[in-house]
């Protein structure tokens, strides 16, 4: 007698079909090609121990390779012994290669962001030199939507509010990929446990002292309990929204930046007359995309506002000095320089 056969943790399977969907729009997309490499950023968390799960599971059956990379910031006791459990963990799954590296973490931009920008260091360079063209990220709705509250709460514009796209190719290194972004935490702790995987429960998610942890422990929960369940979905809609609209703003103001600027030997100018006929979305962007691509310069919003009133409030004031860029109004023309 045949025995039927198991039935499938209804958690495993979501996580599984949500890798399956973001390797076949890698696939789809040329991001990555048959008997490519995919690396999972592994913390040890529930999330991206799920995710290093489905991904072994997933990535073969689309002709791909699953590897992982463990980073270890080594800003707690113990974070070594975390490290290689995490990497032990990933091997059993048959992920291959799975590297773990030690990274030290500068002093900029407090503890959460140093570390950020060090494990975002270290996983591309792993990813590159394995000739990875994917790193696979364990973000979920939750994050998402702890993002959008976070960037409301802080007056945030479009980009911050659009959160974290699904799948993001970069200037340099390897595209990004967030497979997990539609569903919710208490999944991946499920499929987890399902999978008997023990995830490791990082204690600086539940210090207060990060407002991400207050957010998450605190008024994402007030927020469902007063208003009704359904709060991170919907703060995840209104990112992807918003996704969708600043994605088309770039693109026009990329298109439009080819007629309106003019290179020179001291930099790059625009047009005022160009400028003033578009509206101020699209007349900001144009400001911040010549800075940005003749400098390599991010300007904020105020001084994106500033450089705009030289445009539009001109009454011959002086130029504008920015960091490392120098903005002056030249007749009917902005002109960005070098700062001397
Ligand atoms: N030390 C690390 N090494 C490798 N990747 C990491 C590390 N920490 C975080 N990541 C990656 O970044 C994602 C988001 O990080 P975050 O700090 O929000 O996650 P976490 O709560 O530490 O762990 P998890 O999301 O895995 O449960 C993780 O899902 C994982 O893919």
């Amino acid at each position: 007698m045949i025995s039927p056969r198991p039935r499938l943790d209804p958690a495993v399977a979501a996580t599984r079909l949500a890798v399956r969907t973001l390797l076949a729009q890698a696939l789809a997309d040329g991001v990555v090609r048959s008997g490519d490499l995919v690396t999972v950023a592994l913390s040890g968390g529930p999330d991206s121990l799920a995710l290093a799960a489905a991904t072994a599971f997933e990535a073969p059956k689309q002709d791909l390779r699953a590897g992982a990379v463990v980073v270890d910031h080594a800003l707690q006791a113990g974070s070594e012994a975390v490290a290689s459990r995490a990497s032990r963990q990933a091997a059993a799954l048959g992920l291959d290669p799975v590297t773990v590296r030690r990274v030290a973490v500068g002093p900029d931009g407090g503890p959460e962001g140093a570390a950020r920008e060090a494990r975002h260091a270290a996983v591309t360079d792993v990813a590159s030199a394995t000739g990875s063209p994917l790193v696979l990220f364990g973000h979920t709705l939750d994050d998402q939507a702890e993002t959008v509250l976070l960037g409301l709460l802080r007056g945030s514009g479009p980009d911050a509010l659009s959160g974290m796209p699904p799948l993001a190719r970069r200037t340099a290194g390897p595209a990004y990929g967030r497979p997990l972004l539609g569903l919710r935490r208490h999944v991946t702790r499920q499929a987890c446990a399902a999978a008997g995987l023990v995830p490791w429960d990082d204690p600086q998610n539940d210090d207060p002292a990060y407002a991400r942890v207050r957010v998450r422990r605190s008024l994402l929960p007030t927020l469902e309990r007063e208003l009704g369940p359904g709060v991170p979905e919907a703060l995840a809609r209104t990112a992807e929204q918003l996704r969708e609209d600043a994605a088309a703003l770039d693109h026009f103001a990329e298109e439009m930046a080819e007629d309106l600027a003019e290179h020179s030997e001291a930099g790059i100018s625009l047009s005022v007359p160009e400028l003033l006929a578009n509206p101020p979305a699209l007349r900001q962007r144009l400001v911040r995309l010549a800075v940005e691509s003749e400098f390599g310069v991010t300007l904020s919003r105020v001084q994106t506002l500033e450089v705009c009133r030289l445009v539009t409030d001109w009454s011959g004031q002086g130029p504008i000095d920015l960091p490392g860029v120098r903005a002056t109004r030249e007749g009917e023309r902005v002109a960005f320089t070098a700062a001397s």
